[in-house]
């Protein structure tokens, strides 16, 4: 048996400290984690699951080594949730919403605990792992990685969250970073407001001296050409001074509508990373994570059938959790299988359902009386390639599926032809050009509203 006294406790706390500063420390350990050896092994009691978690995996190593060094031998590391300090981090719980909160409400900052956007928090898997990765890398070395770093997905698939994640750790880990984050739009309203004071000046030099510029929503830029050419400058001074840019988006760039070339370019020059749905393995996590956080006792059957029902966005899910949970206080049911089959009833009503090409096929059938088996054939005449077009871009803006997928569910066409449908569309909508689909001519936008309306979307 290894005899350890208190000191060398003391030691293992000091080496680690030694080891991954005193600022990571005092984040990660200090007042949050409690050393003990128990049989053998050195334990560590930490608040919750995600403590335990975030310092397996991002400080397992150095725990292990100062501890080695200490004690002079290798020493099994064992986490173990200490009630102390889960009754400690309850009470600075914030007391859980009745109703659905807003997306987006800034995280409270409270230090010593991971916040609600914290990069730990963040359930990662094959659908978004590029995204977190390319993240986690610039939270690592933000001197050395890509910029501009472009993350873009649909509505609440996470882009908020990595984005808040980033500010969070380059403050928490970089301190002599200047960070600036924000929505394009209040970028935009800040610029405007500059103007108008005459403070052009002072609201360059801020922006454009920073280390790393955070800006949400870029699509909010579409169509706005004065701050498109302001937001251009921004990124070339800054870049040039080796700043780096993080932007959220909710298109890949090259499907953003009316934006200038130059700005499209720069945006997909560093790295572009998808967010995509999450799959079913990290929709449970998701659920997991989202209850362990509101302190809900969500049993593995109800998360199974959770994150079977539903699919679409994680925003979805933490709707289906608030429902539950009001619906559970209010009628003083317990949570089991039972209660959420008939509590989601009215949530999976209501649910838009994922579409598949399949699905977009089907409706652009009905919708211009074509037989199915013509619009997969290679027909060049207008009345089968028009609806092909309007069908292949909304293919591409309402299903995960690539362009390949698309194709070839689509009677083989290659992605190349998907592209140019979708190119075409997007140029033909932004110039307000006419289509004649069946007996009509449309505004090509009035048309894919009509689409966009059949399929449930608009
Ligand atoms: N992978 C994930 N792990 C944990 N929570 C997630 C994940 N993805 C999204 N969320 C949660 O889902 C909610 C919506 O996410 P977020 O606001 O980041 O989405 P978004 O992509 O910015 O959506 P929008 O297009 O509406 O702006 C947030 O509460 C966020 O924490």
């Amino acid at each position: 048996m290894t005899a350890v006294s208190s000191v060398d406790l003391t030691n293992v706390e000091l080496e680690i400290k030694e080891a991954i500063g005193s600022q990571r420390f005092d984040l990660w350990f200090s007042g949050n984690t409690n050393l003990v050896i128990d049989r053998d092994a050195l334990e560590i009691g930490v608040p919750n699951r995600f403590f335990r978690e975030w310092l397996e995996s991002h400080f397992q190593d150095e725990i292990r080594e100062a501890a080695r060094r200490v004690v002079g031998s290798p020493l099994p590391i064992r986490f173990r949730i200490d009630p102390t300090l889960f009754q400690r981090s309850r009470k600075e719980q914030p007391v859980a919403p009745k109703a659905k909160r807003p997306a987006k409400a800034l995280p409270a900052k409270r230090p010593g605990r991971p916040s609600r956007y914290a990069l730990s928090r963040f359930v990662v898997g094959t659908p978004n792992r590029v995204a977190h990765a390319a993240s986690s890398a610039l939270i690592e070395n933000p001197r050395e990685s890509y910029s501009p770093l472009l993350i873009h997905g649909g509505i609440g698939l996470g882009k908020t969250h990595l984005l808040r994640a980033v500010e969070e750790a380059l403050r928490g880990q970089h301190a002599n970073l200047k960070v600036l984050a924000l929505s394009c739009e209040e970028f935009t309203n800040q610029f405007v407001e500059a103007m108008r004071s005459n403070k052009l000046a002072v609201f360059r030099r801020k922006v454009r001296q920073l280390d790393v510029l955070i800006v949400d929503d870029v699509q909010f830029l579409v169509g706005k050409r004065g701050i498109q050419e302001e937001f251009l400058h921004t990124l070339n001074s800054l870049e040039a001074r080796g700043g780096k840019v993080v932007l959220g988006c909710d298109v890949h760039p090259r499907r953003l509508g009316k934006i200038a070339e130059e700005l499209r370019s720069r945006f997909v020059a560093g790295m572009v990373a998808r967010l995509d749905p999450p799959n079913q393995e990290m929709r449970r996590q998701i659920l997991r994570e989202k209850a362990a956080q509101r302190l809900m006792d969500l049993r593995e059957d109800v998360i199974g059938f959770l994150a079977e029902n539903i699919r679409s966005n994680v925003c979805e899910l933490e709707g289906a959790l608030n429902y539950l949970e009001h619906y559970c206080e209010t009628m003083e049911a317990s949570l089991d299988l039972e209660t959420a089959r008939g509590a989601l009833v009215e949530i999976l009503r209501h649910q838009v359902p994922v579409l598949r090409v399949g699905d977009i096929r089907g409706k652009a059938c009905d919708m211009f009386s074509l037989n199915p088996k013509l619009i997969s054939q290679r027909s060049r005449s207008r009345a089968v390639s028009h609806p092909r077009m309007l069908l292949l871009y909304l293919a591409r803006k309402y299903t995960q599926a690539t362009y390949s997928e698309i194709g070839k569910a689509i009677g083989g066409l290659n992605h190349s032809s998907v592209i140019a449908a979708e190119r075409k569309v997007t140029k033909m909508i932004a110039q307000d050009e006419e289509i004649v689909l069946g007996e009509r001519t449309w505004k090509v936008r009035d048309a894919i509203e009509t689409f966009e309306r059949e399929l449930g979307r608009a």
